[in-house]
Parts: structure tokens; sequence; C-alpha cells
């Protein structure tokens, strides 16, 4: 761990040697001791990580010491070190931001150290969180993470943008595969919405009885099987953004719901009356010609010019030929870094099999093949052999028309699994759903 800055502010010279000397024995922690606030409050030019401050000062009332130290240095933690055990001097202090409130008594040392410790623990996982979301910002910038060089995909760059410059609702339309969800996430990422959570909802593959609580949340005891309260997506994606996948697939009350709470910007947990307000970025996406299906009466036409805002059509693979081996050599170079193996070549013969392909599954599908081929390949080359399409039937393309919510949930959930070789749990990540719940539908239908 790096080097920790620790001020003792002390006027009782005793304590504020004991205090200095118990913290500097540890060679990680540099400390620096203050008699007063005045010169305590001279040094914030640099903050501290900690501060132990003394409650009772010659020249500053507690209360005041701490408001100022949190307004200049609001990363630093302050630990309040007190003579009286006064509880309502605790709480208030503590509501004031402190980190901790320790009575000057014979276990003040072991007291100190630990909470100390526990703020480094607390720290180092913030500075964790931010490297973390430095690098999920990295994965996403456009061109890093949208790998294409054709004019289809530049076309695409260019609207991403201008839905990154504002606020927006986005709809994004396009085949499976296409990258509709990647496409989300790097406007999302690339927003000034990033340091806050993206949340992804897949509208076909939850069952109709349990989307609006998926959505909106609910109160302990508002159905059977409520037993603790839950925070629905629209609040979990607060300040974040709110990617509605499959939007077309979405039961009609439903929409009536999602269209009130685009409108009062607030929704209401099943089973509470009182409503909450939310702050998030929409971001739709469908496989259907939405305007269509206003047309035919399955989506509602308020809801349509509602979301009506930014229409981005990512392009079928078929259409961007020249992105095929650029795609197929990032997914070829990915997959073998991560599996720590060295990064096979594709021989032209193969470059040929993969150019002649027309990719009903897109780029999904082209991820897929070339992760099987790189399996498959002697691990310096990849020949045509290692190039296998699967045959259409095949292929993971949910059936969409002629089927109630219910078939096409069990469907779905079948198809996930197979994708998964029937590992439950993988395809309920995927899915975005819980164990129970494709054990509950699996059961349904049997
Ligand atoms: N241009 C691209 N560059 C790199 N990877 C891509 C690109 N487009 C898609 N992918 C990858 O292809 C896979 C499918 O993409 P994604 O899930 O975003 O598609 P989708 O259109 O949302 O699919 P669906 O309609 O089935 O939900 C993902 O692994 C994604 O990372």
């Amino acid at each position: 761990m790096a080097a920790f800055t620790i001020y003792v502010v002390e006027d009782d010279e005793w304590y504020r040697e004991l205090l200095a000397h118990t913290l500097s024995l540890n060679p990680d922690f540099t400390v620096r001791k203050f008699s007063n606030a005045t010169d305590f409050l001279k040094s914030l030019a640099n903050c501290p990580d900690v501060v132990t401050l003394d409650y009772r000062l010659p020249d500053m009332e507690g209360n005041e010491l701490l408001k100022r130290t949190r307004q200049l240095c609001p990363e630093a933690e302050v630990i309040i070190i007190s003579e009286q055990d006064k509880i309502e001097t605790a709480v208030e202090l503590l509501t004031m931001g402190a980190y901790d409130y320790i009575v000057k008594t014979r276990d003040i040392r072991d007291r100190l150290l630990n909470t100390i410790q526990h703020i480094r623990n607390h720290s180092s996982l913030k500075r964790r969180v931010a490297t973390l979301e430095q690098e999920v910002q990295k994965k996403y910038d456009f061109g890093t993470a949208i790998i294409g060089d054709s004019e289809p995909i530049k076309h695409i760059f260019k609207l991403l943008t201008k839905a990154v410059d504002s606020n927006i609702t986005v709809t994004i339309t396009g085949e499976t595969g296409t990258g509709k969800e990647l496409a989300a996430k790097a406007i999302h990422y690339n927003s000034n919405r990033a340091g806050h959570p993206f949340v992804a909802v897949n509208m076909g593959a939850i069952p109709a009885e349990l989307i609006e609580s998926e959505l909106f949340g609910h109160e302990k005891g508002a159905f059977t099987g409520a037993s603790f309260r839950r925070v629905g997506k629209f609040e979990e994606a607060d300040k974040g953004t709110l990617f509605l996948d499959e939007i077309g697939e979405m039961d009609p009350n439903l929409q009536v719901k999602l269209l009130r709470v685009l409108q009062e910007k607030e929704i209401v947990r099943i089973g509470s009356n009182k409503p909450v307000a939310i702050d998030c970025r929409i971001i739709v996406a469908t496989h259907r010609d939405l305007f269509k299906e206003v047309k035919e009466g399955r989506f509602r036409e308020d809801l349509y010019y509602r979301l009506f805002g930014l229409t981005i059509e990512m392009p079928p693979l078929r259409n961007r030929d020249k992105d095929i081996i650029l795609l197929a050599e990032y997914f070829v170079n990915q997959f073998s870094k991560n599996n720590g193996k060295p990064v096979p070549a594709i021989h032209p013969e193969a470059k040929k099999k993969l150019m002649s392909h027309n990719y009903p599954g897109n780029v999904r599908e082209l991820r897929s093949v070339m992760e099987l081929a790189t399996v498959m390949s002697d691990g310096q080359q990849i020949l045509a052999d290692d190039i296998n399409f699967r045959k259409n039937d095949e292929l993971y393309e949910p059936p969409m028309e002629g089927l109630t919510l219910r078939e096409h949930t069990f469907n779905i959930i079948k198809l996930y699994l197979k994708k998964h070789d029937d590992n439950i749990k993988e395809a309920a990540r995927e899915l975005d759903i819980s164990y129970s719940t494709i054990y509950r539908i699996l059961k349904k239908e049997e």
C-alpha cells in the first residue's frame, strides 16, 4: 500500500505524543503533530488521509473544526478523540461526517489502530473501484471497443458521438448480434453518466409477472413471496443509464406504465404509494421495426413517440464486408490473450471462407466461429478447415412470431441453456435473471 499520511491534532502534550508515537510505529504511516486548530488548518493545503482531532482545543470548537476540515479536505477521514463519552455529541459529529468517535480510555491505541486499518481498507477499495471504472471506460472507447472501418460503422461512430453529447433518448435497432448492447454501453461509458451504473434489462427474457417488480421494485410484503424490499432497475440505474433491450416485446399494460414513468420521471414501488424520483438516461433496443409494430397495434403510439429520439440502426455484418477480417482478427487476438495462448494467424484460404458467409447471427456469430477456430487450430495458423459455420437451424435465433409470451420466454430460456451447454448459472447470468426464475419457468412448462 502507498504511504498514508495522518495528522494528529491534540493540545494535551502527553496524549499527542502517545498517539503520534503509536501511529509512527507503522513504517507506512507519515505522522504530523499539531497542538492547535490554527496551525492545523494552515497545513491543510496538503490534505492528509486521516486526521485525529481532539474535540476540545483551546482555539476552536470541535464541531466547527470538523466542518472546516471536511470543507478543505473532503476526502480525508476524521477521527474525533474526546475526553467524554456523550452519546449525543458522538452522534452529532458522526452525522457531520466524522468517521469515528473514540474516547480517551486505556485501550485508545488499539481502537485507533483498528479504525485506521478500516479506513485504509476502505480507501484502497475506493482506489480499486476508481481504477476499475477507468478500465471499463477505456474498454468502451468507441475506437477500441467497436471494431470496424467500413462506411456503415463510421456512420455509427458519428451517431454515437451525437448521442454522447446530449441526453436524448436513443433507440438502437438492428438484427440480433449486430452490437446493439455494445453501442449502448459505449454511449454510457463515454457520457457524463459514466461514473454511475449501466443497467441492462431484457424485456423479452423476463416473465410478464416478474417484470414490473424487476423494473420498479417492491416493498416488503407487497405480494406473496416478497419477503424483503427490492430496489428496481430504474432506481438501480440512478444517475446512470437504463438499457431496455427488446422493448418491442413489452407487454401492453407495462407499456402504459413505462410511458407514465417517462412523463412523470418518477416510479412507485409495488406495495407503496410513495413516488420516488428517478434520474436515468433511457436507451432502448429492438430487432423489430417499431413503427410497423405501432401500425399493427402491438406497440403504443404515444410510447413510440415518447421514446422517439435519436435512432441508431446497427448494420448487419453482411453489409460490412470490410469489417469481417478485422473483427475476425480482433476476436482471435482477444480470445488467445485471455487464455494465455500465442495468437495464430488466419490463413488466406480461411479468410476467403470467412468472406463467403452471410452471417445471419452477425458479429456474435463471427465471434463464436473465431473462438472455436482458435481452439481447433494448431496454435500457429487458423486454416480453412478450422472455420465451421453452424447450420442455419442450429443458429441462436429465437422464433418471435405466433407465440404467447410464456412460450416465447420458455423458448428463449431453452435456447440460452443450449448455448451454455445446460449451464443454468451461465444462462441466468446472460439473461440477467435469477436461477430460481429459470427453474420455475422450466417446471411450469413440463
Ligand atoms: N463492432 C464490434 N466490435 C467488437 N465486438 C462486437 C462488435 N459488434 C458486436 N460485438 C460483439 O458481438 C457480441 C454481440 O453484441 P451485442 O450483444 O451488443 O449484440 P446485440 O445486437 O445487442 O444482440 P441481441 O439483439 O441478440 O441482444 C458481443 O460479444 C459484442 O461484444
